[in-house]
């Protein structure tokens, strides 16, 4: 099987990646010994997850990946964007949702999660993947699954939120579902033409 090294510290994230990447082995920061902190210090989703898949190809040798996700809220221009992980002081999942709540004051949003894969290799190969999934932000909290903003992001076709589906619903229709497909689809092309 093929192996890819996964350059995450969300646990959430990498059981999401490995769960819909089923036909790799995917390999964690621990199971490489790789400790130290990736400063994500780009402005956009694309510069965060190529700085995290670099460092990563070249600490281990090998191709790496990492997946730079989060939530861009319509009526808050954008925000949190790149920096969802860390918007609340705190930078925890539910102070961050109390941010964006506090924000937009009772009002509801359209919003869109974003992820994008990037890729690393050796050779210094480097390429990106976009996913996006589109939703509304609502004023109150549904739902006890996923992570991060998912109690809030709600899909009106399905009318649930990301945290009230079962995680085989959230990984065929997020963004990091469209992102990793197109990623999987390139792999699988390239290994065909050599
Ligand atoms: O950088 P790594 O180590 O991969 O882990 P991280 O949690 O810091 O990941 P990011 O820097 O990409 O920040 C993404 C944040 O965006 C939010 N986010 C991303 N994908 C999400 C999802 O599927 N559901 C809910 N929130 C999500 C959540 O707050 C994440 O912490
Ligand atoms: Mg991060």
């Amino acid at each position: 099987m093929k192996e890819l090294i996964l350059a995450s510290n969300n646990a959430h994230k990498v059981e999401e990646i490995k769960s819909i990447l089923s036909d790799y082995n995917i390999l964690t920061l621990k199971d490489i010994n790789f400790t130290d902190e990736i400063i994500e210090d780009g402005l956009t989703f694309e510069e965060n997850a190529l700085i995290k898949a670099r460092t990563i190809s070249k600490y281990s040798g090998k191709t790496a990946i990492a997946d730079d996700s989060g939530l861009s809220v319509e009526l808050l221009e954008g925000r949190p964007g790149v920096y969802s992980a860390r918007y609340s002081k705190e930078q925890t999942d539910a102070k961050n949702i109390e941010k964006v709540l506090s924000e937009l004051d009772g009002k509801k949003s359209k919003a869109k999660f974003v992820s994008v894969i990037a890729l690393v290799k050796p050779d210094g190969t480097e390429l990106t993947f976009r996913g996006e999934c589109h939703g509304e932000i609502i004023s109150e909290q549904r739902g006890n699954n996923g992570f991060g903003y998912d109690p809030i992001f709600y899909v009106p076709s399905l009318e649930k939120t990301f945290a009230e589906l079962s995680s085989d619903e959230k990984n065929s229709i997020s963004h990091r579902k469209e992102s990793l497909e197109k990623f999987s689809k390139f792999l699988k092309e390239e290994n065909n033409e050599n």
